[in-house]
């Protein structure tokens, strides 16, 4: 029989692309979303799996509701994708942030622990958690010390997964995820305002210049479609356990700039400012991962790093070639 697949969230950048990976294996794929009816899907759309996805509607905070959901779907494996995924707007809205991430944990950890299935359970974390990781990166033994509203939320998520895990011996982990990017992210992070900033440059759509906040920060930018499938293999391992999710290649702000406005041919410095209004009240110089103990017990390595990460997200924006050209 075919394994059946839960994503909470699915509409967004992670739900949409492990939508694709689970549907290729040939596991049966649910989604939920908040408002279906007003929701367009647009991702699942541009990966032409929108009529293979079963949706419902569903809060996730609303645990007797998943319970309906789960006893409904009957699903071996439950994704937690959902809530608000922005760490600059996590300032602007502290408590809707902090109340959606752990609210949305805790409803769906109470549903699975309910139905006292042998549903395995995946949570979005987040490296945010770490907060300054300095150049030698974090890993799954080093302590959290968030610096924002989000991080602070996807922290106690964490904790709360192994509570849940240790507590009632469910099977639920979370994935550390550092930054990871593809076309479907929008423009609220920085990757997509940067490549989607340059296209518009380069196209004379606008004279620029593109407005950003600090230069100075270094991530560890990673492929999204890849990272969302070792969340897929942190259900199919033997044992339950978080693991970070990173490529472990720190690249700056700068870098990822230059490489960006290269792509389209031109020179980031002529076309990039920094002002004040882009800046967060508190903002990480360096987060990176060490992902060794994801490579050891599930054979994950993230293929694309930076710069190539760059090259992909242009290439996505170019227009396609006239045929026979
Ligand atoms: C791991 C973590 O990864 C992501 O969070 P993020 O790192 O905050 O992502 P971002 O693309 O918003 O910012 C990256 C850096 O770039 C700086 N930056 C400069 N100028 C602008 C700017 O104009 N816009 C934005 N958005 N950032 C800017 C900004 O201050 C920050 O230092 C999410 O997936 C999150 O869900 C997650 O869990």
């Amino acid at each position: 029989m075919s394994r059946t697949a839960l994503i909470v969230g699915v509409s967004g950048q992670d739900g949409s692309l492990l939508a694709e990976r689970l549907l290729a294996e040939g596991t049966v794929v649910h989604g939920t979303s908040r408002d279906p009816a007003a929701n367009p899907f647009e991702n699942l759309g541009r990966l032409g799996i929108r009529d293979r996805v079963r949706v419902h509607g569903c809060r996730p905070e609303d645990s007797a509701a998943v319970r309906r959901l789960l006893d409904a779907v009957r699903p071996d494996e439950v994704y937690n994708l959902s809530a608000q995924s922005s760490v600059g707007q996590s300032f602007a809205a502290p408590r809707e942030t902090i109340d959606s991430i752990l609210g949305a944990t805790v409803g769906l950890l109470d549903a699975i622990r309910e139905t006292g299935a042998p549903i395995r359970f995946c949570n979005a974390g987040s490296g945010e958690c770490f907060g300054e990781t300095g150049p030698e990166g974090a890993d799954e033994t080093t302590p959290v010390r968030p610096h924002s509203p989000y991080a602070v939320a996807k922290a106690a998520a964490q904790w709360t997964v192994a509570t849940y895990r240790e507590s009632y011996g469910l099977f639920a982990v979370t994935a550390i995820l550092f930054n990871h990017e593809s076309p479907l992210r929008p423009e609220r992070f920085v990757t997509q305002k940067i490549v989607r900033g340059a296209a518009r440059i380069a196209a004379g759509e606008t004279a620029g210049p593109l407005r950003l906040g600090n230069l100075d920060v270094t991530r560890d930018w990673g492929w999204a479609a890849e990272h969302v499938d070792a969340m897929r293999l942190m259900l199919r391992a033997e044992r339950p356990e978080d693991l970070v999710v990173a490529t472990g290649r720190a690249a700056t702000l700068r870098e990822f700039a230059a490489a960006a406005f290269a792509a389209f041919g031109l020179d980031w410095e002529r076309h990039v400012v920094s002002t004040p209004e882009h800046m967060r009240p508190s903002d990480i110089a360096v987060s990176v991962g060490r992902p060794a103990r994801a490579r050891e017990t599930l054979g994950w390595v993230a293929a694309t790093r930076m710069p190539e990460l760059v090259g992909r997200l242009a290439e996505a924006l170019r227009p396609p070639a006239p045929a026979g050209a």
